[in-house]
């Protein structure tokens, strides 16, 4: 008897899917750099050990007096007090002035000299701060404890609301103090 080899087409295996091409990781190229917002409290003199091309920032009343305290240094050191007034800032607003290749931001927390700051208004400022940072492009600022001297607001008060104010920004900011 004669073998019959009976020749089928063979059934083609199951077709595997084909594993999809590998994803190309996303390439973390040298200059992939996602600048983050940072506070950082350091002890040193403001005028002296902050960066020199931090902007600068601190308090004032509307009137502009600066009669004692850092904005006493603030007006004998960088002036322009017509410059400022100009600017015809409120409360809540900030006035600002360039000096030595940095901004100089004063933030009007105030009506007159013997007030006190609220909350609203000082936190109001901080967010105008900000809005004023992004919108000339300032990456570095430096403060000293803005509001917690002579206007009378706690340090841990004042350091939150400058996180509120500034969470989600790509400026670094540095509370200097003595
Ligand atoms: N070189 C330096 N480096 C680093 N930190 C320094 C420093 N020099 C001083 N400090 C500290 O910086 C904090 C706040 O210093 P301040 O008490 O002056 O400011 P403030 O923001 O509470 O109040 C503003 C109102 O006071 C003013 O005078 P008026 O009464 O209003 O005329 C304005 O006009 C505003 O309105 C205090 O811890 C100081 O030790």
């Amino acid at each position: 008897m004669s073998d019959t080899t009976y020749s089928y087409p063979s059934t083609p295996p199951p077709q595997e899917t084909p594993a999809p091409p590998p994803t190309p990781a996303t390439p973390l190229s040298s200059t992939t750099s996602i600048e983050k917002f940072t506070f950082t409290e350091r002890q040193g003199d403001l005028f002296t050990d902050a960066p020199p091309t931090d902007a600068l920032a601190h308090c004032v009343s509307q009137d502009l007096r600066m009669g004692k305290g850092i904005a006493y240094i603030f007006k004998k050191k960088y002036e322009g007090l017509n410059e400022l007034k100009a600017q015809q800032c409120k409360v809540g607003q900030v006035a600002y002035l360039q000096r030595d290749n940095r901004y100089i931001f004063y933030l009007i927390t105030k009506y007159y000299v013997y007030d006190k700051p609220d909350r609203k208004e000082f936190e109001t400022s901080l967010v105008e701060l900000r809005r004023l940072c992004e919108q000339l492009g300032v990456r570095g600022l430096s403060v000293p404890r803005i509001g917690t001297g002579l206007d009378g607001l706690s340090l841990s008060y004042v350091k939150s609301a400058i996180n509120e104010a500034f969470e989600g920004s790509n400026i670094k900011v540095t509370m200097f103090y003595l």
